[in-house]
Formats: structure tokens, sequence, C-alpha cells
């Protein structure tokens, strides 16, 4: 039943989660539902808690994490994920992080890195690939502040300072006149403090792009908060990880309005 939905939404659907992202985002704040891989202990609670998620308002899996993730846990993963009528993306921290089984690609550079790998060698390698597989590409900017994490750890990241609004507003406005759609400011995954509102409104009071915002985000009231500064799209992961039932709440909270 489920599955006869996904494949008459996923033609619908293909080629165009962008505009479906660009256009909802025109009428609300989105929610992305982060899904490590390697944080899923077991099948069981995939289901479960994908279906909350999807219940709840989130408006698209992204599928990602840094470490542990191999090809059949993804694809295990993306299996799931299918049957729901929202977009499955990719969140790849590298080349091991694509499959065909998703709807689109964040096609990412980490553009404060110190190692050209992560701003253009991955790029290089990944997109032959994907090209081959024809999945759709969020052309982004990934951009990591103050704690950086794991992501922020391996990814060298030259971390821009929580307090420094200007690096964050330049650095936005570089990718925008690279032509990248999507800018992502991201604290790093379990980050203790999130990217603090007055970064998100200086960069977009300067830029056009879509606005991702991630990391240590917990609460309602911190992503009601976050998106009312001017954030586009609220990322958890955490969250979902450990306490379903506060993610359910954050995403009424922020979709809802
Ligand atoms: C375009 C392609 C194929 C690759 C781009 C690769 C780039 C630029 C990666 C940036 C650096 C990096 C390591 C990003 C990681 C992004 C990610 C999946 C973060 C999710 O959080 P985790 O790092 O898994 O956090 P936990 O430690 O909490 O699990
Ligand atoms: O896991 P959390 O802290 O919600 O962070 C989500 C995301 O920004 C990580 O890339
Ligand atoms: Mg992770």
């Amino acid at each position: 039943m489920l599955m006869k939905k996904k494949s008459m939404i996923a033609m619908k659907m293909k080629g165009k989660i962008n505009s479906y992202i660009q256009q909802l985002s025109e009428k609300k704040t989105l929610h992305f539902s982060l899904i490590d891989p390697d944080k899923v202990p077991d099948y069981n609670f995939l289901v479960s808690t994908s279906k909350k998620l999807y219940d709840a308002g989130t408006s698209a899996f992204m599928v990602g994490g840094t470490l542990g993730v191999s090809k059949d846990k993804l694809d295990s993963i993306l299996d799931i994920l299918q049957d729901y009528s929202i977009p499955v993306i990719l969140f790849p921290s590298n080349i091991n992080i694509i499959s065909e089984k998703a709807d689109a690609i964040m096609f990412m550079s980490l553009l404060n890195s110190d190692d050209l790998y992560y701003v253009i060698g991955a790029q290089v390698v990944a997109a032959p690939i994907i090209k081959r597989l024809g999945l759709e590409i969020l052309p982004t900017a990934y951009i990591i502040v103050g704690f950086g994490g794991t992501a922020g750890h391996v990814g060298r990241a030259r971390v821009i300072p929580f307090d420094n609004s200007d690096l964050a507003v330049a650095y936005s406005l570089a990718a925008e006149y690279l032509g990248m759609k999507y800018v992502y400011l991201e604290a790093g995954s379990g980050s203790p403090e999130t990217v603090r509102p007055e970064m998100i409104a200086a960069v977009k009071k300067s830029t056009s792009t879509l606005l991702m915002v991630g990391g240590g985000i917990k609460s309602a009231d911190k992503a009601k908060l976050l998106a009312s500064a001017g954030a586009n799209i609220i990322v958890t992961g955490n969250l979902i990880e450990n306490d379903i039932e506060r993610a359910v709440k954050l995403i009424k909270a922020i979709t809802n309005n």
C-alpha cells in the first residue's frame, strides 16, 4: 500500500526535489529529519521513528553520518524510508554516502575546510557516479561553526566562531556568488550550543539562498527562535535518536504555523 503511494509520488517528484523544497519554504519553515545509519539500533526503531516523524510533518529525510556507514547499512535504511511520500536526501560525509535508492543528494562543499579534498576533491570523484545514477543534486555550501563535532574534525574545518557573524556572511555570500542554492550553517552534531540567531539573521539579511541550520537543536522553543531569525530549514539528528516525542513536538511547533 505504502509502496504504491511512494512509486506514484516518486515518479511525480523525480528531478523536482529542489522545486519541492523551494516552493514549500515560501510557505513555512521546514524541518528535515537526519537519520544516521550508524545510530539506528534496529529495523523496528527505524520503522516506528520514521512514521512518527512523517506524521508530525517533517518535510524530508536526510540520511548520512561521518563514521561507520557502509553501503549495506545505508541501503537498508533507504529501503525503509523510500516508502514515504517525502524526499529522501543523502547527506554525504564522503563518497561512500551515494546510493541510487535516494531521491537526491546534497552536493556539498565544506567551504571552510583547510583540506582541498572536502572543498572540491570528493565532489570530483562523486560527480560522475551521481550523474550515472541520475540523482538530483542540491548544490550546498556547508559551513561549520563553533563546536564542529565529528564533521568539523574529520572535515578539517577552520570553524567560524559562534559570535563572528561577519565571517559567516562572507562565506555565505561567496557561496551565493558561486551559484550554490543552499547554505548549511552547521554547529556540529550534538553541539552543546546551536548556531546563534544573530548569525542566522545576518546571513539571511545579506543572501537569498535557502538557509539550513543544524547542530545541537533540542527544543521546540530553540527551533522556533532560529526559524524566526531566518532559518528556512531546521535539521535535527540527535534529538530523533534520543527523544522522539520531543522531536515530534519540535516539528509540530515549527511547521504548523
Ligand atoms: C559531494 C560528496 C559526495 C561529498 C562531500 C563531502 C563533504 C564536503 C563532507 C564535509 C565534511 C563532513 C565529514 C561532513 C559530515 C556531514 C554529516 C553526515 C554530519 C552528520 O553528523 P555526524 O558527523 O555523523 O555526527 P555524529 O558524530 O553525531 O554521528
Ligand atoms: O544531531 P544534531 O545535534 O541534531 O545535529 C544535526 C546536524 O546538524 C548534524 O549534521
Ligand atoms: Mg552521526
